[in-house]
């Protein structure tokens, strides 16, 4: 399959744009006209930059407001048509895209829309050029694929086609088994977007809200297998309209496109039980360690955290500054060598949390998806890391270890000679790793952990702190055993801004661990001296008032300065914050019964009172 972008899609200029295409290993591009129009490049200058990038012209693209012009305004359609295909000539485009007329002097008569796309036929037959008729969501009088495909197939001209583009099937919610009337041979393109879900304008959420295939919550997935099935082979092609995308590396950008469609094109091959090109991601992925890296002069103070929240040493390396804590299942790492990754990683980021290991049932399959997906493996001549594990680069530079599940024991008994200090038996596990990135990584850090692990996503939540708004995205594997939450802000004031300005760029900001008994646990937490989080009394008084708490479950709420939410549904969710390490990482601890979500409703609050400390000292010691 060929896979081409849309310059529209990318920043910066017309050449900037096609080195980033062709940098991130596409096929080829739609040349976007206005792109054109605003290059100094010729049209042919322009192909001869094509031809040394290895790029096709494999669209021209969008010829507007053609079909059912009346009057004069018939032949000025015409005429602009003959000047756009000798253009093409000149660009090496045979396809080009002509979208349903948006014009108010557009007429609906079918009879008319047909014989324009007849005689556009001839015309682009003499220059040897396919027209694609594509329907806008917002189209004056043509506005679902299904019309344009009725039209197309009663205009019955070799030269003319239908074009596909997921967004405007998919924002309308037209059936994709609808597809299934086109002949493979007379799409003759397809366009892929996918877009958050936003009850929104049209045309608003077409020209700024679209993403790529994988970061949105349209079914493109089904989509491409749908095109797939009628037996087209040509090009699938991304055309994203996305204000941050503007605003960021077109490189970047580039690269998470051709992630992107490498991943819808394996998922839809997989729903028509067709061989796919890479391995499927993992059935269960679990997190085993987490490892903090943190100079000499911070180890004392790190540990004492971890003594006060209930975490024991119990494993220190043979001849490396590493040691592992432990309570119930979870597994933390103290980083403090003098030289390797997690040094290097501390120099770039400082204390920080620098790399995760997660569980996989075949870490080689996990690897090879990962290759397909563009997804760098850091071998050890990279980053003489901590472990001989096979590790992919993961949120703002740091590692994510893959560990065969057969592996785990083996992996500890090799790095770490035991202390022999006992682990409580109260149940621990890693509920959720939560990641802030900057705001035009958020899309791109959703799309590595939905396309290489297969996590779900499900609702952003828009979180108030009192410095600016904070996007929440949370995403889960299916059986809720991996949870990643990523937050992002473009108010610089926000703790998520600030973590990342802090720690030079996106990483991990806390872990959640989950308790079957959350007053249990904060009762021998606070004998051990942790230092949580305060909650505002004000808190306590209106979730008693909203879910009828009596007063001695608020009271005992409160005194722990514990968070509760509760779903409606019999599911509630109890959680509780640490102060933060060095004001970069702190922990949450969570009960969860049968509750899907990160109490959301809780965050604003809790972000409240994390401001109280903006302008604390670094060490309140
Ligand atoms: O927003 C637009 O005008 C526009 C133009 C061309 C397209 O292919 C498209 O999907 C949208
Ligand atoms: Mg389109």
């Amino acid at each position: 399959m060929q896979f081409g972008i849309a310059t529209v899609s990318l920043s910066g200029t017309l050449e900037e744009k096609l080195r980033a295409a062709a940098a991130a290993g596409f096929d080829g591009v739609e040349i976007f006209e206005n792109d054109l129009i605003a290059s100094p490049l010729r049209p042919r200058e322009v192909r001869a930059m094509l031809d040394d990038l290895g790029l096709s012209c494999m669209l021209y693209q969008p010829f507007r407001d053609f079909e059912g012009m009346p009057g004069a305004m018939r032949q000025r359609a015409f005429d602009r048509a003959a000047a756009k295909f000798d253009l093409m000539g000149e660009l090496g485009a045979r396809h080009i895209l002509v979208c349903s007329n948006c014009s108010p002097h557009a007429l609906g008569e079918r009879n008319r829309i047909v014989a324009d796309f007849q005689q556009l036929g001839e015309l682009a037959a003499t220059h040897d050029i396919i027209v694609g008729y594509e329907a806008l969501a917002w189209g004056r009088h043509v506005f679902d694929h299904r019309d344009a495909w009725s039209i197309v197939e009663q205009v019955d001209h070799p030269n003319v086609g239908i074009i596909l583009d997921s967004f405007h099937s998919l924002s309308r919610g037209i059936p994709s088994d609808s597809i299934r009337a086109i002949p493979g041979d007379k799409i003759a393109f397809v366009q892929l977007a996918d877009a958050p879900k936003l009850d929104m304008d049209l045309l608003y959420w077409s020209r700024h809200f679209r993403n790529f295939p994988g970061q949105g919550g349209l079914a493109v997935e089904a989509y491409v297998a749908e095109i797939l099935a009628t037996g087209y082979s040509g090009p699938l092609s991304l055309e994203i309209f996305n204000d941050r995308f503007r605003g960021w590396s077109a490189d970047l950008i580039a690269a998470d496109g051709l992630r992107s469609l490498r991943h819808v094109e394996d998922a839809a091959l997989r729903l028509l039980d067709r061989p796919a090109a890479a391995p499927t991601p993992p059935a269960h992925v679990r997190p085993e360690f987490v490892e903090f890296t943190v100079g000499d002069e911070d180890v004392p103070a790190l540990e004492r955290m971890f003594g006060s929240l209930g975490f024991v040493r119990t494993g220190i390396h043979p001849t490396k500054a590493v040691s592992r804590w432990q309570a119930g299942s979870v597994n933390l790492v103290v980083n403090a060598q003098a030289e390797g990754f997690g040094h290097d990683f501390r120099v770039a980021h400082g204390p920080s949390i620098c790399a995760v290991g997660l569980v996989v049932p075949d870490r080689d399959a996990v690897a090879a998806r990962a290759a397909h997906l563009g997804i760098r493996t850091v071998d050890d001549g990279d980053a003489p890391g901590n472990l001989a594990f096979p590790a992919l680069r993961g949120i703002g530079g740091s590692l994510v270890y893959l560990i065969g599940a057969d592996d785990v024991d083996a992996m500890w008994d090799s790095e770490f000679t035991p202390t022999g200090a006992v682990v409580d038996d109260a149940p621990l596990s890693i509920d959720h790793l939560a990641a802030v990135v900057r705001i035009e990584e958020y899309l791109s850090w959703q799309l590595y952990w939905r396309s290489l692990f297969g996590l779900q996503q499900s609702f952003q939540a828009d979180v108030i702190d009192p410095s600016g708004l904070v996007l929440s995205q949370p995403l889960q594997s299916a059986d809720g055993a991996l949870r990643v939450t990523l937050n992002a802000s473009e108010a610089l004031g926000t703790l998520s801004s600030r973590f990342v300005e802090h720690n030079v760029g996106g990483g991990y900001q806390h872990i959640a661990l989950a308790t079957p008994d959350l007053l249990a646990r904060t009762a021998s937490m606070a004998q051990g001296g942790a230092e949580i989080l305060p909650i505002p009394a004000n808190y306590h008084d209106d979730i008693a008032a909203r879910f009828g708490l009596d007063d001695r479950r608020r009271d005992a709420l409160a005194q722990a300065n514990i968070f509760y939410d509760a779903d409606g549904n019999g599911g509630d969710y109890l959680q509780l914050y640490s102060r933060a390490f060095h004001k970069r990482f702190f922990f949450e601890f969570v009960e969860r019964h049968d509750y899907e979500g990160y109490g959301a409703p809780n965050a604003s609050i809790r972000l409240a009172s994390q401001e109280r400390y903006k302008y604390a000292a670094v060490d309140p010691d």
